[in-house]
């Protein structure tokens, strides 16, 4: 109703405040598993902010590691020696791409120091890649003198240091920079996920640092513009807005996409195309990354402060002595260990909010219902850059994940339906409905993909004659959707080719994802199934990323997220088929013109699902198993149906 595109002025900040008034900015960045997100990329991150325009003394980066490994605290070791000349090399020459992996990959012009810089980030990455490899860091690391200052690595040789199981281990890093958590988990105590680890992160923060402003970053997104946080500052400096601001959030792009987005992984929807609409609203969700919040959002609405129960942790308190000093680490340690949050409003009233698996999309909705609002700030050079997943199958259970955990916000007290209409502009809160109640597009998706085509399959005709005049309602209501969804996609930047991937996606969506995100959530309101952060995968295989960069699917492991996919492919496939022979034998066009036609579009659709069934050989086709069960239940559909009709 009322798209907002903004424009900021970021060269005008210092005309108003002065560099030396900018408020600390503290960055969190989570990883949670060396294997699937390999530290070398997690460390790119965090040195691509560290570089970022802002005064040194007023940025902390904080790094979280729910995996708990020594592997990742050896990389940022290793990156810390790397940072004291990565950032002044960026300084001085002002170099606009500050991540090294992706600076070195795009053949930088040269300066004297560039030959030097690129072989010590070449040495670093192959010391931390072998140690990866190997899975453990080498004996005497911990005891060289160079090493003396970083004693946490003995942690890990203690008895009963296991990953699940072991105390906080708190590392600061080059003094005011950068700090390391690898984990916080202690035997049977539920773990929340990525929002319990954020709310560490902010608690131990507010030991050490206490920014009022805070950036939160995945591990797998890294800045490509060392302005932004003089953009985001744009909005929390000013005046007019600052009290009322709980953050600015920049879109989710990503790097690593092929050129038609085969998965449709770029979610133009709600990454790009939503958020300016809601941003007039009252202001976009928050997608997880990407996003400057204000501290004291995270107790209580602008005017009903809830204050934490430790007023240490207040966001109005000053820290005053070094991060290293005694009273500082003790208090780290103590805000940081599981227990403390028992019986405290940290994640329900404080904090990131537990309870969701999308815990980003319940904690900005939850601030925005105590009456803040949101920015979203959309710069034509991409702020952070990040990952997709490469494989559909790690799409799909992304997917999976994001729809348990919008059905654990729509179905449940806070619900957008109840509290949102409640508390927000109500075409705000019809915003968050539609997300929130996104995975039950399975069920009309499902029902299309099947049920008009097993009636075509015996011959019975469901939907209107061409000559009736409920057929153009039908055409006029399907085409007008896809024209409106085509034009808007177009304008905000789409090919034809990216549109068309991203419909065909919703679709598989709707089949797999949703279908079985709608599934587990039943299963698990009875109690019989638990729900899990499973962290997408960010390791690139070379063929794999081969058959990807040439637009192909892969399919690859028996999923039964594939079984609805491939029936419903070959049940359209059948039914075109059968519905073009009973015309021309039997005539009958205009009935079962409609669904000739949706069959029709339904094998255009799954071309790529044909291909893997039937003439692929390489690793990532369709595996056979997934054929034949998925043959098995066509017949039974078909056997079941020509009962029925
Ligand atoms: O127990 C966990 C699980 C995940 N993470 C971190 O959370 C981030 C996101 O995980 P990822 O596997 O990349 O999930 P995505 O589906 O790609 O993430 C999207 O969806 C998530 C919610 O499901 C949001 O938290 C993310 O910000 C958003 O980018 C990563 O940095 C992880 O290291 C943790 O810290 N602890
Ligand atoms: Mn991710």
């Amino acid at each position: 109703m009322r798209p907002i595109r903004r424009k900021v002025f970021p060269q005008n900040l210092v005309k108003v405040v002065k560099k030396s008034d900018y408020p600390a900015l503290d960055v969190f960045i989570c990883t949670a598993d060396p294997i699937k997100e390999p530290p070398m990329s997690v460390v790119n991150t965090a040195l691509s902010v560290m570089a970022y325009d802002y005064p040194t003394e007023k940025l902390s980066v904080y790094v979280s590691d729910d995996g708990g490994s020594q592997l990742t605290l050896f990389a940022f070791v290793e990156a810390a020696k790397f940072a004291a000349h990565w950032l002044p090399y960026c300084s001085k020459n002002r170099i606009t791409e500050r991540c090294p992996e992706a600076y070195f990959k795009s053949e930088p012009a040269w300066y004297p120091e560039t030959d030097q810089m690129k072989n010590m980030y070449e040495s670093m990455k192959m010391r931390v890649e072998r140690v990866v490899e190997k899975g453990s860091i080498p004996y005497d690391y911990c005891i060289t003198n160079e090493q003396q200052q970083f004693q946490s690595f003995s942690n890990w040789t203690t008895d009963g240091f296991t990953h699940q199981d072991h105390p906080t281990v708190i590392q600061g890093i080059r003094c005011q920079t950068l700090s390391m958590f690898p984990g916080r988990k202690t035997g049977q105590i539920t773990h929340n996920f990525k929002a319990g680890a954020l709310n560490v992160l902010l608690r131990v923060s507010a030991a050490m640092t206490n920014a009022p402003i805070i950036l939160i970053l995945d591990c797998d997104m890294y800045s490509n513009d060392p302005q932004t946080p003089l953009r985001a500052l744009c909005y929390h400096l000013d005046p007019q807005m600052s009290s009322r601001l709980a953050f600015v959030q920049f879109p989710q792009i990503f790097h690593s996409i092929n050129k038609d987005d085969i998965y449709g992984a770029e979610f133009k929807y709600p990454f790009q195309i939503d958020p300016c609409g809601m941003d007039g609203l009252g202001g976009p969700e928050h997608p997880g990354t990407g996003c400057f919040f204000s501290r004291r959002a995270f107790f209580g609405g602008p005017s009903s402060f809830v204050p934490p129960e430790n007023p240490k942790l207040s966001p109005y308190q000053i820290v005053n002595g070094p991060i290293q000093s005694k009273e500082v680490l003790s208090l780290a340690h103590h805000v940081a260990g599981c227990n403390f949050e028992a019986q405290t409003k940290w994640g329900s009233k404080v904090g990131f909010r537990y309870g969701s698996l999308v815990e980003d999309l319940y904690t900005g909705y939850s601030m925005q219902c105590e009456g803040w609002r949101s920015i979203f700030c959309h710069p034509n050079r991409p702020a952070f850059l990040g990952d997709v997943p490469i494989t559909l199958n790690d799409l799909l259970n992304q997917t999976k994940r994001w729809a348990m955990g919008l059905l654990q916000v729509g179905l449940r007290k806070h619900s957008p339906m109840i509290l949102g209409f409640k508390s927000l502009n109500p075409f705000h809160a019809l915003c968050y409905t539609n997300y929130a109640f996104w995975p039950f597009w399975a069920i009309p998706i499902t029902i299309y993909a099947f049920l008009p085509q097993l009636a075509l399959l015996n011959s019975f005709s469901i939907f209107p004659k061409v000559s009736d005049p409920w057929f153009f309602a039908y055409a006029f209501l399907s085409s007008g959707a896809y024209t409106q969804d085509f034009l808007e996609f177009s304008l905000a930047g789409g090919t034809i080719w990216r549109w068309w991937n991203n419909q065909r996606m919703w679709m598989i969506r709707g089949l797999s994802s949703f279908a079985f995100g709608l599934g587990e959530y039943i299963l698990q309101s009875i109690g019989l199934a638990t729900s899990g952060f499973n962290v997408t995968n960010k390791v690139v295989d070379d063929e794999l990323g081969k058959r990807y960069n040439q637009g192909i699917f892969e399919f690859g492991v028996a999923s039964p997220l594939y079984l609805p996919l491939t029936t419903s492919a070959l049940i359209n496939l059948f039914s075109v088929v059968w519905g073009l022979v009973q015309v021309f034998v039997n005539g009958g066009f205009e009935d079962l013109f409609l669904q000739i036609l949706l069959a029709g579009f339904g094998v255009v659709n799954c071309w790529p699902v044909y291909e893997a069934v039937f003439f692929r050989s390489d690793d990532g086709k369709m595996p056979v198993k997934i054929t034949v069960i998925s043959l098995v239940l066509a017949s039974v559909l078909y056997l079941a149906t020509s009962l029925a009709f």
